[in-house]
This record gives C-alpha cells, sequence and structure tokens, in this order.
C-alpha cells in the first residue's frame, strides 16, 4: 500500500471576532485617519473568514464586543504558545475591555491560560515566533516589563524571548512577520534593525510584510502588495490573497484579524 503523505502542519482552529459598529473610531498612530466604510469591512471581515474555512480551518468566533472599535483585531488580546493561551495585557487604554472575550473563548476551547499583567503592557501584534525563538516589540504599546513577565511564562516552557526596538510602525508585525521556513520578512523603512534576525527578506511593499502561515506551503497576505506576493511565490510559495483596505485604514493586517490554534 502507498503510503499517507501526512502534512507537517495540519490547519486547526481560528479565533476570530466580528467587527464592532464602531470600527471606524479605532485607534490610529502612524497614519492619517481616512474613512472607514462598514459594510464593506464586513463584507471584508466574511472574506478573510472564508478564506481561512476555505483553507481548511475551523472557526471559532470570539463574542463580538460591539462598542469596542479595536476588538476585530483579535490577536491583540491572546496569544498562544503550544497548548497554553497567554492574555494580554493591551497598551492602549481603549483596548483594555477586549481580553475578557478573548480568554472566555480559550477558556472554553479547554486551553491553559496565563495572564500578564498591569504595569505591565504587551499587545500581541508585538510577538512573533520563529520556532522556538519569540521575538517581542518593544513598542508604544510593548514595555520592558510586559515583555519580562512575558519571559518568566516562555523560559521554563523553553522558548527564547528576544526584544526588538520598534518604533517606526505601531506593532512588531506591522513591520515583520515570517514565511514558514522562517525567513523574517519585512519593509525595511518600517524595520528599525534588520540585524536582529537571522535571515532577513525584504519586501517591496508595506502591507507584503504581513503572512499569516496556513501551512507549510500557504500563505495568507493582503491583495494590497502584488509585488511581495509574487516574491513568495518565487520561493515556492502558494499565495492565497485577500482584500482588507478597511482594516489597513485602521493600522490593521492579516495576521491580527484571527489568532491561530494549532
Ligand atoms: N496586531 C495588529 O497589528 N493590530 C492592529 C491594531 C490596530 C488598532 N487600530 C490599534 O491601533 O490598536
Amino acid at each position: 500500500m502507498e503510503p499517507v503523505a501526512v502534512p507537517q502542519t495540519t490547519p486547526s482552529r481560528a479565533l476570530v471576532r466580528r467587527p464592532a459598529r464602531n470600527l471606524a473610531e479605532g485607534l490610529l498612530t502612524h497614519i492619517e485617519r481616512t474613512e472607514v466604510d462598514p459594510a464593506l469591512a464586513e463584507m471584508q471581515w466574511r472574506g478573510y473568514v472564508a478564506a481561512l474555512a476555505a483553507e481548511g480551518w475551523e472557526i471559532i468566533e470570539v463574542e463580538v464586543a460591539p462598542e469596542l472599535p479595536d476588538s476585530v483585531f483579535i490577536e491583540d488580546a491572546v496569544i498562544m504558545f503550544g497548548d497554553i493561551a497567554v492574555v494580554a495585557s493591551p497598551g492602549a487604554q481603549t483596548r483594555r475591555g477586549e481580553t475578557a472575550g478573548a480568554e472566555a473563548a480559550v477558556t472554553s476551547l479547554g486551553i491553559p491560560v496565563q495572564h500578564l499583567e498591569l504595569p505591565g503592557t504587551l499587545d500581541g501584534g508585538d510577538v512573533l515566533k520563529v520556532g522556538r525563538t519569540v521575538y517581542v516589540g518593544r513598542s508604544l504599546r510593548t514595555n520592558d516589563e510586559g515583555i519580562d513577565q512575558l519571559r518568566g511564562i516562555l523560559a521554563p516552557r523553553g522558548y527564547t524571548v528576544v526584544a526588538v526596538p520598534i518604533s517606526r510602525a505601531l506593532h512588531l508585525k506591522t513591520a515583520v512577520t515570517a514565511l514558514p521556513d522562517g525567513t523574517v520578512i519585512g519593509f525595511p523603512p518600517l524595520v528599525d534593525d534588520p540585524s536582529v534576525f537571522e535571515n532577513f527578506l525584504p519586501v517591496p511593499e508595506a502591507h507584503g510584510t504581513a503572512v499569516v502561515v496556513l501551512d507549510d506551503r500557504t500563505v495568507l497576505m493582503s491583495s494590497a502588495a502584488p509585488r511581495s506576493a509574487e516574491l513568495f511565490a518565487q520561493r515556492g510559495y502558494r499565495v492565497v490573497t485577500v482584500d482588507i483596505s478597511e482594516f489597513e485604514k485602521l493600522e490593521g493586517c492579516v495576521t491580527c484579524l484571527s489568532v491561530r490554534v494549532r
């Protein structure tokens, strides 16, 4: 009998959170406010969720938080490390209410939870996992105390936490993410110090920095970065694109619209 090929990374569950009624009032730090179309945002969010589902991911909806404008960016509220979840300590006052719903969702899946606490702050968007290395952006949202608390949780579990300066973008993952083979990809004008990363590949577009790893050979990314998509395709990856323009107007990207629970 022919051996059955087992993929190394099997799609699993993705947490998502429907956009709030007041999405358009979301925080902005590095870009000018331009009008967000709520109906288009809702449609794009459905498209994003459909793209994950089409790739075999089970979708788990975190209870909507209708009055918390940035709650759709669920990645910032809770971070998965193997079998445990770490509930973030949001760096922005207006986002602190988001963690309760995110924690309820992971708890309902039976996942053990650890917490980061004030005065430590840390947003999930500042956390990039590459194997057992966890890069954490020291940003406007994430402080040294938050990074130290995370290190305290992860070091005994065999992870190395590396703090990375981030001053030109909102979060670390606005500036860099990683391909399935561990190559860190980033848009140089947004990256303070590319030499921090062992393998760094510059991409030609700001929206080309963010990829969601769907499996060992497939990435999900914004349709607003076609030249970066081409670069990944040349490296042998299958690229799935989604239009998330309304979330990009709020400094969001593909990674922050879900939490992957593998
Ligand atoms: N992980 C992310 O990149 N999250 C994007 C958050 C955008 C939101 N408007 C914020 O400023 O917090």
